[in-house]
C-alpha cells in the first residue's frame, strides 16, 4: 500500500465545523473527484465521512478524528484510532507529539496496541523531537502535519520543507510532506526533498480559503 503512495499526491478532504460542505456525501464526492484527478490516497477525518468516502474511491484511505482544536485533537486517543479502523481508514493518522494524551496512554503504548490488531499508523508530528519519538515508538509512516501548530516550529507560509528535509535525512521510513503545501511547486519541492508522498488539502479541497486567496490578490494595492 505504501508503495502504491509513493512520489505521489495524497489528497486531504475536510469540512470544519460549521461549514457549507460539512456532509458525507459532499466530502465522499469531492474525494472521488480527487481520486480522478490522480490522487494516490485520500486523508479525511470523521467517521461518517471516513465510511462515505471508503464507499467511493479504491485508492487506499488514510483516516483521522479530530476532537475539538486545541492540544492533543488529531485522532487523540487509542480508543478514537481503532473506531477510525472500524470506519474504513487503511491507515489511521495520529496525534504524534510528545504531548500528554486524553487517555493517559503515551504514544509508544498507542502504537504498540495499534500494531497489535494491525492498524498502519501515521505519525503526525509538530517537530523533530517528535518524529524521534514517533519513530522510536515504530510508527509506519511519519509526517510534518502538525508543524506550526503546536509552538515548536514557526507557522512557515508554505511546507516546512526544512524539518521534511531533517526527517527524510534521519529517518529510513516514508516521510509525508503535509501543512500549508498550497500550490504544485512546493509540491515538486517537497519531493526533491525527498517526501515519500505530499499531502494537500486546503489548497484543493477548501474553495472558502481558495477563493479567499483570490480576493486578497484583487484587494491588494488597492486605494
Ligand atoms: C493542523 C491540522 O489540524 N491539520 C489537519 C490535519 O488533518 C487539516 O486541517 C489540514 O487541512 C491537513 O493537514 C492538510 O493541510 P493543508 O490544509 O494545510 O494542506
Amino acid at each position: 500500500m505504501l508503495e502504491s503512495m509513493k512520489n505521489r499526491l495524497v489528497v486531504s478532504v475536510q469540512a470544519y465545523p460549521g461549514e457549507p460542505m460539512r456532509d458525507p456525501r459532499t466530502m465522499a464526492q469531492i474525494a472521488l473527484a480527487a481520486e480522478l484527478g490522480g490522487a494516490a490516497a485520500i486523508r479525511c477525518q470523521g467517521l461518517a465521512d471516513i465510511s462515505a468516502i471508503k464507499g467511493q474511491v479504491s485508492v487506499p484511505i488514510i483516516g483521522l478524528w479530530k476532537e475539538g482544536s486545541e492540544g492533543v485533537y488529531i485522532t487523540p486517543t487509542l480508543r478514537h484510532a481503532r473506531a477510525c479502523s472500524m470506519a474504513g481508514a487503511d491507515i489511521v493518522a495520529i496525534d504524534a507529539t510528545r504531548r500528554p494524551r486524553p487517555d493517559g496512554r503515551t504514544y509508544a503504548e498507542t502504537v504498540a496496541a495499534l500494531h497489535d490488531e494491525g492498524i498502519v499508523v501515521m505519525a503526525d508530528c509538530g517537530s523533530i523531537g517528535d518524529a524521534e519519538m514517533a519513530y522510536e515508538a515504530g510508527s509506519d509512516i511519519l509526517s510534518t502535519t502538525l508543524s506550526g501548530y503546536t509552538g515548536e516550529r514557526e507557522k512557515t507560509a508554505g511546507p516546512d520543507l526544512e524539518l521534511l528535509r531533517q526527517m527524510v535525512e534521519q529517518f529510513d521510513r516514508p516521510v509525508l510532506c503535509e501543512g500549508r503545501v498550497h500550490t504544485p511547486d512546493q509540491a515538486r519541492s517537497a519531493l526533491d526533498a525527498g517526501a515519500w508522498s505530499v499531502v494537500v488539502g486546503t489548497g484543493i479541497t477548501h474553495p472558502t480559503s481558495i477563493t479567499s486567496w483570490f480576493v486578497q490578490a484583487l484587494e491588494t494595492g488597492k486605494e
